[in-house]
C-alpha cells in the first residue's frame, strides 16, 4: 500500500494569502469609508438629505465661511455637510432662512451639545449653550430683563458716558491728533464697561485695570476653543475619552470663568447683606431671585459670563472694523461729516436721540455690520424633530447653519455686494432689532444678529453702543492711515468672532470744539 496522503478537498479551497489580505482590506474599507465619506439619509417617503460635498470635514476651522460660500454655489442654497459624525444643513437663501429659522422655530431652535463648548466649558448654561428647553427659556427671560430697548434706555447715561470716555481716551492717546491710535484696547474697554455695568454694576476705571486683561484672556481663550463649527473632539466621539490638550483647556477655562465671576458675585452678595447700595444690575437680580428662579451658583456665574463673552468682542470688533474701513473711503467720511455739520453742528455731538435725523450715519453702521459680521455663520441651531423641506429630508439632531457670509453677498439683495456702500441702506429707517421682525424678509437689513427664537438678545444694547461710538468718532475726527502702515482689511481669525488684524491709525480732531467737549468729563468709579 502506498503511503501517499490524500488531502481532503476542503484544504484545497483555503484562500491564498493575497486573497485573505484583499478581503481584509475590503472589510476594513467598508468599515472605515463611512467615516470619511458623506452618507445620504432617506426618510420612509423617499425624501433624501440635501446634496453636498463628498468628504466629511471634522477639521474645518479656518475661514469655513469661504468654503461654505463655494459649496452653496456648487450644491445650491440648501446643502448638507458632514463634520465627522454630525450632519449640518447650510441655509444660504433668505427665504429658506425665514422658513427654517422663523416659521419653523419650534423645530429648529435647539443647540448641539458640543463636547468642548457646551459640556466642558459652559456646562449647558449661559443661554447660548442651553438646549431648547425650559432652562433656556428661563435664563433667556432673566437676561432679557436687562436687554430690552426699554431696559437699555434705563442705562442711557452710563452707555453715553462710556462712549465719551472711549473717545477721550482716543484723543489723549493720540496726543491730540499728533500720534497714532491703536483702537483695540479702548474699543474693548468701552464694550466691556457697558457689559460690566449691566451685569455687575461696576466699571474698570483705568485703561490698565488688571480685570481688563484677565477678561480678555478668558474671552479670547473661549473664542479660540469654540469655533462656529467647533472641534474634532465634537465630531469624533472616541477623542472625548482621550486626554487631549483641548479637553484640558476646556475644563480649565470652565474653572477660570467660575472662579472669576464668583469673586464678583460674592462681592455683590456681601454688599447686599451689609445693606450697602448696589446699583440695579443682573447680579443683583440673580441673587434676589435665585430661589424662585431655581438658579444654582454656576447658573448665575455663567449668566454673568455670557454678557462678557457675547457682548464685548462682537461690539468692539465692529467699531474696529469701522475704523479700519473708513480711511479707505474718504467719500463716505466726507458725506458723513456733511450730514453731521448740517444736522448737529459743532457745538454739541450726536446723542442716542439723534439717530433718526442722521440716516447716512445709520446706513454706514448697517453696512459695516453687513460687510464684517463677526459671526459669519451665526451660532448653528439644532433640529429637534425630523422635518421635510421642499422634498429634502432634515433629520432630527441636524445642525443648522445660517450662512450669513453668502446671504450678505447675494447680488440680488445687495447689488455690487463686495463694495462697501452705505447708500444701499439710505431708505432703511429701522433699528436692526425692528428690521429682523419685518414680514418681508427681502427688506431685512442684514443677518448679523442671527435669526428666529435664538436671535441675539443683546441687539438693542449693541446697536446703541455702535451708534454712540461711530457717530461720535465721525463728529470728532477724521481717520487716516499712517504713512507706511497700510491698514489690512483681512479678517483676523478668532475662531468664533472675527475682528480686524491689529492696526494703528491717526485720528485728527475735526474742529476746535473737540478738545473742550472731550475733556469735559473725567473717569469715575462705580
Ligand atoms: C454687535 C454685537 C453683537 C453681535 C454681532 C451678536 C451676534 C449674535 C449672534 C449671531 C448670535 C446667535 C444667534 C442665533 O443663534 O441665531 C448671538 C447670540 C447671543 N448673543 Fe449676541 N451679538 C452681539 C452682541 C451681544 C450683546 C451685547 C449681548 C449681551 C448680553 C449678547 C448676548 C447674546 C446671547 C446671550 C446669545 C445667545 C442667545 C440664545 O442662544 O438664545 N450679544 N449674538
Amino acid at each position: 500500500m502506498s503511503d501517499t496522503v490524500i488531502l481532503p478537498a476542503v484544504v484545497r479551497t483555503v484562500p491564498s494569502l493575497q486573497t485573505t489580505l484583499a478581503l481584509a482590506l475590503v472589510a476594513s474599507l467598508c468599515y472605515l469609508l463611512p467615516f470619511f465619506f458623506r452618507k445620504t439619509i432617506v426618510d420612509k417617503d423617499g425624501n433624501a438629505t440635501p446634496p453636498g460635498p463628498l468628504l466629511r470635514y471634522p477639521f474645518l476651522r479656518t475661514f469655513p465661511e469661504l468654503r461654505m460660500d463655494g459649496w452653496s454655489k456648487q450644491f445650491g442654497p440648501l446643502f448638507s455637510l458632514w463634520m465627522g459624525n454630525q450632519l449640518y444643513v447650510v441655509v444660504s437663501d433668505i427665504h429658506i432662512a425665514r422658513d427654517i429659522f422663523v416659521n419653523n422655530g419650534a423645530t429648529f431652535s435647539s443647540r448641539k451639545n458640543y463636547f468642548i463648548k457646551n459640556q466642558s466649558i459652559l456646562r449647558n448654561r449661559a443661554i447660548t449653550a442651553c438646549q431648547y428647553n425650559d432652562k433656556w427659556r428661563n435664563h433667556r427671560r432673566i437676561a432679557t430683563q436687562f436687554l430690552t430697548p426699554k431696559a437699555v434706555a434705563g442705562f442711557a447715561n452710563e452707555i453715553d458716558y462710556e462712549a465719551h470716555i472711549m473717545l477721550r481716551s482716543f484723543y489723549n492717546s493720540a496726543a491730540k491728533g499728533v500720534g497714532p491710535v491703536c483702537p483695540q484696547h479702548d474699543t474693548v474697554r468701552y464694550a466691556l464697561n457697558v457689559m460690566l455695568i449691566m451685569a455687575l454694576g461696576i466699571r474698570t476705571e483705568a485703561t490698565t485695570h488688571p480685570f481688563i486683561d484677565r477678561t480678555l484672556e478668558l474671552t479670547l481663550e473661549f473664542n479660540d476653543l469654540t469655533g462656529p463649527l467647533s472641534n474634532m473632539e465634537d465630531f469624533i466621539t472616541p477623542l472625548q475619552y482621550l486626554p487631549t490638550p483641548l479637553k484640558k483647556r476646556g475644563r480649565k477655562l470652565h474653572d477660570s470663568l467660575i472662579e472669576l465671576y464668583s469673586v464678583f458675585l460674592r462681592d455683590v452678595e456681601a454688599k447686599m447683606k451689609a445693606g450697602e447700595h448696589v446699583p440695579d444690575c443682573l447680579a443683583k437680580t440673580l441673587l434676589l431671585t435665585r430661589e424662585q428662579e431655581k438658579l444654582d451658583w454656576e447658573d448665575m456665574c455663567m449668566l454673568l459670563a455670557v454678557f462678557i463673552l457675547g457682548g464685548v468682542h462682537s461690539t468692539a470688533g465692529l467699531i474696529q472694523w469701522f475704523l479700519a474701513l473708513i480711511p479707505a473711503h474718504p467719500e463716505v467720511a466726507r458725506r458723513a461729516h456733511e450730514e453731521l455739520d448740517s444736522v448737529i453742528g459743532q457745538d454739541s455731538w450726536p446723542t442716542a436721540e439723534d439717530e433718526s435725523r442722521l440716516p447716512y450715519i445709520r446706513a454706514i453702521i448697517k453696512e459695516v455690520c453687513r460687510v464684517h459680521a463677526p459671526f459669519w455663520m451665526a451660532t448653528p441651531h439644532y433640529s429637534t424633530e425630523d422635518f421635510v423641506y421642499k422634498g429634502y429630508f432634515i433629520p432630527k439632531n441636524t445642525g443648522i447653519i445660517l450662512n450669513c457670509y453668502t446671504l450678505h453677498h447675494d447680488e440680488r439683495r445687495y447689488p455690487d455686494a463686495h463694495t462697501f456702500n452705505p447708500d444701499r441702506y439710505l431708505d432703511d429707517h429701522l433699528s436692526s432689532a425692528d428690521s429682523a421682525k419685518l414680514g418681508n424678509v427681502l427688506e431685512r437689513d442684514h443677518w448679523t444678529f442671527g435669526a428666529g427664537r435664538r436671535i441675539c438678545p443683546g441687539m438693542a444694547v449693541a446697536e446703541r453702543e455702535l451708534w454712540l461710538a461711530i457717530s461720535r468718532i465721525l463728529w470728532s475726527f477724521t481717520v487716516h492711515e499712517i504713512p507706511g502702515e497700510p491698514i489690512s482689511l483681512e479678517e483676523f481669525d478668532g475662531q468664533s468672532g472675527r475682528v480686524p488684524k491689529p492696526f494703528r491709525a491717526r485720528l485728527i480732531p475735526r474742529h476746535d470744539r473737540v478738545h473742550a467737549l472731550l475733556q469735559s468729563r473725567d473717569e469715575i468709579t462705580l
